[in-house]
Parts: C-alpha cells; sequence; structure tokens
C-alpha cells in the first residue's frame, strides 16, 4: 500500500472522530433551538460527512491505482442498472418481512431467476440485501438498505430509483448525441441544445410537458414523488438552518412540485404563520393538489395552488401571482439552459414588491 494511502487512511480515521463530534453537537442544538433559527452544526456534520466520502473516494483511488479505479467506475453503470431493475420490479415489496428464494421471486415477478440472481449478486456485495444461510443459497430476506426500496417504507426511494434509473440514466446515455445535435430549423438554432433526454425519448416540448402527458400520467406522478423522497434527505438542514417563520407572507414556491419543501415545513411547523402558494405546471398541480388532500387540515390552511406556465411568451400568460412579498425558487434553474434561466428570473424580477429567496440550484 502506497505512503498517501495511509495518510489518506489516518485522514479518514480524523474526520471520521470529527464527525462523531458535529453531530454530537448537532443533536444537543436541535434540542437546544427547537430545530428553528440560526444555521447550526448540523451544516458542520453535513459538510463533515461529504468530506469522509470524499477522501474515502481518495484513498479508493490510491489502493486501487488508475486502471482498477477507473474501470470501477466505468462499471458502476451495471450496479446502477441492478438497482433500478431490482427496485422497479419490486423485488424488495415482494420479499416484504418474509425470506424468499430466487425461484419463488422468479414466479411471482415472472421474470427469469437467472436475471433476478445476476442483479442481486451485483447488490449483495453492497449491503442490500441478506442472503439467508450465507453465499449462495438464493435464499433473500430484506435488511436496513434493501427495506428503504419498498415502496410503504417511510423512507423509500423507490420513486427517486425509478425516476433517476429510467429518465435519467436513459437521458444521460444520449449525452454524446446531445452534444452535437443541432435543431432542424429556426434562426435560433445555435442558441437551444437538444436536450439528451429529448433524444432519449424522441419528444419535443420540455421534459416537464411530456412527463406530464396524458399517455403515461405515472411519469408525471413519479417525478413528483421523486422529489419529495430525494429532498427529503436534504431537508432537515433546510428546515432549520433557514429562519422561515420569518419570510413576508404568502411566499409564492415558483416550480414548486408538489410542495415537497412545504410538506416537510409545515408538519414540523417550521413556518409559523407563513403561508405558501405554490406555482407549477398545470398537471404538476393536479398532483401536488392529491398529496395535500391527504394531509391534515391543518397543513393543507397553510398552502394554495396556482397552475401556470414561468416561460410564457408574457408575464400575464405565466400567471405567475403579481406583487406578493417573497419569491422562492428551488431545484429549479438547474433544468434550463442559461437563456431560460433568464427567461425565468426576469419574469420573476417583473413581478412587483417582493423579496426573493433562492434555495439550491
Ligand atoms: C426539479 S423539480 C423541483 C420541485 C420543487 N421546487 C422542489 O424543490 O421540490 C422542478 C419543477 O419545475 C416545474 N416546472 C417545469 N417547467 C415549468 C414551467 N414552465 N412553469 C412552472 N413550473 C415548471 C416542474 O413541474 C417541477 O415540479
Amino acid at each position: 500500500m502506497a505512503s498517501d494511502s495511509v495518510a489518506l487512511a489516518e485522514r479518514l480515521l480524523e474526520l471520521a472522530k470529527s464527525l462523531q463530534v458535529s453531530a454530537a453537537a448537532a443533536i444537543t442544538a436541535e434540542s437546544v433551538n427547537g430545530g428553528s433559527g440560526a444555521p447550526s452544526s448540523a451544516q458542520a456534520a453535513h459538510d463533515a460527512k461529504h468530506l469522509i466520502a470524499e477522501t474515502c473516494d481518495a484513498l479508493m483511488r490510491s489502493v486501487l491505482g488508475p486502471l482498477e479505479y477507473t474501470v470501477l467506475l466505468a462499471e458502476s453503470c451495471q450496479e446502477s442498472s441492478a438497482l433500478y431493475f431490482i427496485t422497479s420490479l419490486g423485488v424488495a415489496d415482494v420479499i416484504g418481512e418474509d425470506t424468499v428464494s430466487i425461484a419463488d421471486l422468479s414466479s411471482k415477478l415472472n421474470v427469469q431467476p437467472r436475471f433476478l440472481s445476476i442483479a442481486l449478486s451485483c447488490l449483495l456485495p453492497r449491503g442490500y440485501f441478506e442472503e439467508v444461510g450465507g453465499f449462495g443459497s438464493q435464499v433473500y430476506r430484506n435488511n436496513t438498505l434493501s427495506r428503504i426500496l419498498r415502496a410503504e417504507d417511510p423512507q423509500t426511494l423507490k420513486d427517486a430509483i425509478g425516476f433517476v434509473g429510467d429518465e435519467g440514466f436513459k437521458a444521460t446515455s444520449y449525452l454524446r448525441e446531445a452534444a452535437v445535435a443541432r435543431p432542424t430549423a429556426g434562426a435560433d438554432a445555435e442558441a437551444k441544445p437538444v436536450p439528451a433526454v429529448n433524444l432519449a425519448y424522441g419528444f419535443e416540448e420540455s421534459v416537464f410537458a411530456w412527463m406530464a402527458k396524458p399517455e403515461h400520467p405515472w411519469r408525471g406522478q413519479r417525478m413528483g414523488k421523486a422529489m419529495q423522497q430525494l429532498h427529503r434527505m436534504a431537508n432537515g438542514g433546510v428546515i432549520s438552518d433557514f429562519p422561515w417563520a420569518s419570510l413576508a407572507s404568502p411566499v409564492v414556491d415558483v416550480g414548486g412540485g408538489i410542495g415537497s419543501l412545504e410538506l416537510a415545513l409545515t408538519k414540523a411547523g417550521a413556518n409559523g404563520d407563513v403561508k405558501f402558494t405554490i406555482f407549477d405546471i398545470p398537471e404538476t398541480i393536479g398532483n401536488a393538489k392529491k398529496t395535500w388532500a391527504a394531509q391534515p387540515a391543518a397543513m393543507q390552511e397553510q398552502v394554495s395552488f396556482v397552475p401556470g406556465n414561468f416561460l410564457a411568451p408574457t408575464l400575464e400568460e405565466t400567471k405567475l401571482p403579481q406583487g406578493k412579498p417573497t419569491y422562492l425558487i428551488r431545484h429549479v434553474l438547474h433544468d434550463w439552459t442559461d437563456e431560460q434561466v433568464v427567461e425565468i428570473l426576469k419574469n420573476l424580477a417583473i413581478c412587483p414588491h417582493h423579496q426573493h429567496a433562492a434555495v439550491g440550484p
């Protein structure tokens, strides 16, 4: 083992110890502040965790060397595909609280056992599922990691994995084609690149309009749930590190999706008396309303909904609520080209009398 591997391993140990300290401090701050107020040591714990992950990766590069490390990276698509395959089939759901053999899984899911066996063997070394009775028994049980692949688990990532493994994965495999593609017509052909996801699935509209189409309503619904599941991971810090209750109300959440931020805020009571207006395309607003209809009445009273299009040709046509005191935009701008981002921001800038809260990309 190279000497820099030892140095990295020592650094890792130091970081792991400091993470323990910041995690303990974050728990103390949480209990003192009641989960709201000034930025806490939750941020320090978050930073330490990510530094540890980076250091682990540096250690792997150092131990494996350039060849093995690069092959590992190139082949990681197989594990991603296995995770998507096993999750979208519902393997963890079928196993539930039982132990299930590969033969039973195969007949319940109507897929060839060989495919199941290969995909599961990609995930087992990563810690997903337990092979009961040891290696090769082909009888499986859920464990802490595989449980979050179940639809009913409170921490489920099933829709997030579906969205990333389907639209996300297929789009990324068209990056090269997207980089050289040019729109066939139009004076602004240079200005508007064709997104990889359009090439992958062969549609022309925006990905959100396409996902919301009536021929596959499940795509739009899955994306809504995926956002909720992905953001749940990050929401903890967002809720406690920003003084939400001090914002001027109502807050218009532009491209707010099904309101996953508001679900987390209102559940935690972190918004005080502040009310929210969720603005999104009509189909997403439909999904948002369904989600909120299942929440307690006290939470429902804190949100309202406006369907629209922040890229419509005129401000009036966008249907953006005008003259509200606060506009919030989170995890939206990264989906658009620079030119479109300028359009969206211009539309927000000309809504009079407001303050802005930009969260995330
Ligand atoms: C990545 S999601 C983020 C959702 C939400 N802000 C959150 O943090 O959970 C992007 C959102 O932008 C919405 N969106 C896309 N095009 C839009 C448009 N033209 N007008 C309004 N919203 C749009 C999508 O429907 C989707 O809900």
